[in-house]
């Protein structure tokens, strides 16, 4: 396959941001898209925030800062990035919103181009289904904070070609990430081992086993996790845990995937976590 030298980024939120800055830093052309030009001004500013602090470290010099951010081109229109070697969908965990995404995305872009999404959960094989190109569709799921965490699970679907796997992996390498491939599967790795356990500490709010703080406690200096699983959920969005949740239940229709209905409580009260200001704790942006 011929070399990625362009990426378009879909979606300008937490993990889109993130995933735009790394590729540019990685020497990357990037377009940054999202559906309204408030939230990619949003994404930017967080990108020229990280890259800010590496230059105040002494990690990045002022000019290749500049370099950096001169990679990155925006835009609200899909066409913009028509040209790029792949796009990365990072939109909203909703299967109708990506699927329509997918939809148009295989009408624009050029023939060879592949067409990854960063989904948390959904699958991939569905995704592919409804483009004329299923084996150029995969699974490029970024960890969050994208720029720190090192991991990416490479999802195959059903048809992706062992050709877009490999051109993956070496992309997600080259952003300075390992990647780890995984089959097709309700929650891949990472969230069918981790949401069940977030998903539990919500239920031992919701049971009064014990405060928020409490619980994130044991996990932090019990477990060593950095974070305890009331903070990372409150960090992933609990909107986003919630739709996970939603796909492992019905994905398995296991019982043990029930999503806790404090969750769902609190996703209905937009009480989404950190980027609302309010989840299990609350923050001021
Ligand atoms: C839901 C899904 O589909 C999949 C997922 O992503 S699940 C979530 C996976 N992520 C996790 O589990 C994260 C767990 N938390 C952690 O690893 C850590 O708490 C953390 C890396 C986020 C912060 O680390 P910390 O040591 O507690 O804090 P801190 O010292 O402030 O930060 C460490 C470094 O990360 C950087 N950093 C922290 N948060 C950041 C952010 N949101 N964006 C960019 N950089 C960030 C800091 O600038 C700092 O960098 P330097 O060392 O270069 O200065
Ligand atoms: N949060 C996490 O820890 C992780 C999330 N992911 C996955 O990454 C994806 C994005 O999550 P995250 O960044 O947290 O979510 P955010 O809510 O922070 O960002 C999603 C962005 O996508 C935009 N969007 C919605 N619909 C469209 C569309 N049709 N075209 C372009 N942009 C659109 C949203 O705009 P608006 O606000 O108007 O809806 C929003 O700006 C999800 O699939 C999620 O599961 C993967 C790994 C970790």
């Amino acid at each position: 396959m011929a070399e990625i030298r362009k990426v378009m980024v879909i979606g300008a939120g937490q993990m889109g941001s993130g995933i735009a800055q790394v590729a540019a830093e990685a020497g990357l052309q990037v377009v940054l898209n999202d559906i309204q030009d408030e939230f990619i001004q949003r994404g930017l500013a967080v990108i020229r925030k990280n890259l800010q602090r590496a230059v105040d470290k002494g990690r990045m010099g002022q000019e290749e800062m500049a370099a950096v951010l001169g990679r990155i081109e925006t835009s609200c229109q899909l066409d913009a990035g028509s040209d790029a070697d792949i796009a990365i969908e990072a939109a909203t965990e909703n299967m109708d919103i990506k699927l329509g995404i997918f939809r148009k995305l295989d009408e624009l872009m050029k023939g060879d181009a592949i067409l990854a999404s960063n989904t948390s959960s959904l699958p991939i094989t569905e995704i592919a289904a409804v483009t004329r190109r299923p084996e150029q569709v995969i699974g490029m799921h970024f960890m969050n904070p994208v720029p720190v965490m090192k991991l990416v699970e490479v999802i195959r679907g059903l048809a992706t070609s062992d050709a877009v796997y490999t051109a993956v992996h070496e992309l997600a390498e080259k952003m300075g990430k390992t990647a780890v491939e995984v089959n097709d599967f309700p929650g891949f790795v990472s969230n069918r081992v981790l949401l069940p356990m977030i998903n539990e500490a919500i239920y031992c709010v919701y049971e009064g086993v014990a405060t928020p703080e409490a619980i994130d406690e044991v996990m932090k200096l019990g477990m060593n996790h950095p974070m305890g699983p009331l903070t990372l959920a409150d960090f992933i969005g609990l909107d986003t845990c919630l739709a996970i949740m939603e796909v492992l239940y019905e994905g398995f229709r296991d019982s043990k995937y029930r999503p806790c209905p404090l969750l769902r409580k609190y996703v209905k009260a937009g009480w989404l976590g950190k980027k609302s200001g309010r989840g299990f704790y609350v923050y001021n942006n």
